[in-house]
């Protein structure tokens, strides 16, 4: 089964990889980047679940693979703050469009305020860390839950409930 992914981020690869070979016999990947259509920040639950099905329909149409994947990071305010959100999306050749979200946690003030002012998450977690690429590695989850829960973690948890709901999908008709 080919696998078409939608990002060449480190984390959300490797979940994603990881998720295929534990679930799916004899899987080759092909990474490419791929458009969300959406803001570079997705603000709303609504704009991350777009983008990260924006990702998996454009990537399969870039290849001849099975599925595409479509891995999105976003921010959701709530009554309670400012959420980090997270969503995936998978598509096959048939027309099925699964969809699953991650685990949220609440960003610190400092980083909820810089997003209000239009910055984005991935250079305010590189400047609050003194460290680049985070979000290709433990990402704001991981640098919040102590590296208890990092970004590939999280995103592997995505795509197992998408790989799931497809396969439990395929099994009723
Ligand atoms: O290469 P792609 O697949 O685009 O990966 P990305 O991390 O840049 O892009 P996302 O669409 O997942 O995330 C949208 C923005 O939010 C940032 N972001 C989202 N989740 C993050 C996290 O856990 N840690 C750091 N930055 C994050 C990210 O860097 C972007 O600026």
């Amino acid at each position: 089964m080919k696998i078409a992914i939608g990002t060449k981020n480190k984390a959300k690869v490797q979940a994603i990889e990881k998720g295929f070979q534990q679930h799916i016999n004899e899987v080759s990947f092909q990474c490419l980047k791929t458009e969300s259509n959406v803001s570079e920040q997705p603000f709303s639950d609504q704009e991350t679940i777009e983008g990260a099905l924006n990702r998996a329909k454009n990537v399969l149409r870039m290849t001849n693979a099975d599925i595409g994947i479509g891995l999105e990071g976003g921010v959701t305010e709530t009554l309670y703050g400012m959420f980090l959100c997270n969503w995936g999306s998978l598509v096959d050749r048939n027309g099925n469009e699964i969809i699953a979200g991650g685990a949220r946690i609440s960003l610190p003030t400092e980083i909820a305020e810089g997003l209000r002012k239009g910055r984005e998450l991935g250079p305010l977690m590189d400047e609050f860390t003194s460290k680049t690429g985070i979000r290709q590695s433990e990402g704001a989850v991981g640098v919040f839950t102590d590296g208890l829960v990092t970004r590939d973690v999280m995103f592997f948890h995505v795509v197992q409930l998408l790989i799931g709901q497809w396969k439990y999908k395929k099994n009723q008709f």
